[in-house]
């Protein structure tokens, strides 16, 4: 669906931001990239619909090479949504409704299209009546959510979301998941990045942790948060849940057998069994 190969990026003023990334996001999936800041994951994220061109390497959307030409990136850019850290970088039109509407305009739809489309994308972020407001005014939440409706009015096959979460308070953060899985079920594959450990097992299907501009791991979240020593060198933590079972190991000699609980139903699970209760 979409694949980024040997992809090596350096900014003008020298830095070395990625240095032979590789990553894929399969039908269907959703892929979480966990890094620390400065780890390379916003970088790697403006190459997927081309904004950024790799000095090296290249970006596949659906098998096909993205071509860095008006046509091809109006193609990709129907294809692959991204939604950027920060909303205000995306939100730029005097009201929502125009924002949203931005972009199936650039599309050439028409007008009846158009609004349709937006009234469709508002209502699925929960966004409906604030058409006429202006995004400034908007609360931190609201404009992500408004942010990803400007995607979802695209009617991407993809969404590639830059730390969706940050920001936002626990329940913000949970209507951005929940909004995300929804879309995920309608047949939406999406990589979210994030350093937010606790809510990745929730969703994700498949991690990468990055570092310093180089893929260190990949695999299941209960494969990469085994490998704690990978997860500590990457600057990250363990989701507090394995955390508490890592302590427990140690302290409790309770072998959980390389493989930590990191949601709250595995660790009821898991508990049980090892504490034979
Ligand atoms: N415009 C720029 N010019 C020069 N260097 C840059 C630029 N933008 C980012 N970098 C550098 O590239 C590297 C990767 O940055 P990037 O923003 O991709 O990291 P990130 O993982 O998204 O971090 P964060 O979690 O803080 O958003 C960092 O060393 C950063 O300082």
């Amino acid at each position: 669906m979409l694949e980024a190969n040997h992809i090596v990026y350096k900014y003008e003023d020298g830095t070395k931001a990625l240095n032979d990334v590789t990553v894929k996001v399969n039908d269907n999936e959703i892929v979480a990239l966990l890094g620390k800041n400065g780890a390379g994951k916003s970088t790697l994220f403006l190459h997927f619909n081309g904004i950024f061109k790799p000095d090296k390497g290249e970006v596949l959307v659906e098998g096909k090479p993205i071509k860095y030409n008006n046509k091809g990136l109006l193609n990709v850019r129907s294809k692959v949504g991204v939604v950027f850290q920060n909303p205000d970088d995306q939100l730029f039109a005097p009201t929502v409704q125009e924002d949203v509407a931005f972009g199936p305009l650039n599309l050439g739809l028409s007008q009846e299209e158009v609004e349709n489309r937006v009234k469709e994308s508002l209502k699925k972020v929960g966004m409906s009546g604030f058409e006429r407001k202006p995004p400034h005014h908007l609360s931190g939440g609201q404009k992500k959510r408004v942010a990803i409706a400007g995607v979802l009015a695209m009617k991407p096959k993809i969404m590639v979301l830059d730390e969706p979460t940050s920001g936002l308070d626990p329940k913000g953060a949970s209507l951005v998941l929940k909004l995300l899985y929804k879309l995920n079920s309608e047949g939406i594959s999406i990589i979210i990045s994030t350093h937010d450990v606790d809510l990745v097992p929730l969703y994700a299907n498949r991690l990468y942790v990055i570092k310093e501009g180089q893929i260190i791991k990949e695999g299941t979240p209960s494969e990469v948060f085994s490998d704690v020593k990978t997860i500590r060198d990457a600057n990250l933590r363990l989701p507090r849940i394995a955390h508490l079972a890592e302590i427990l190991e140690k302290e409790d000699s309770i072998d959980f057998e390389g493989e930590y609980p990191l949601t709250i139903s595995q660790a009821r699970n898991q508990f049980l069994e090892k504490l034979d209760l």
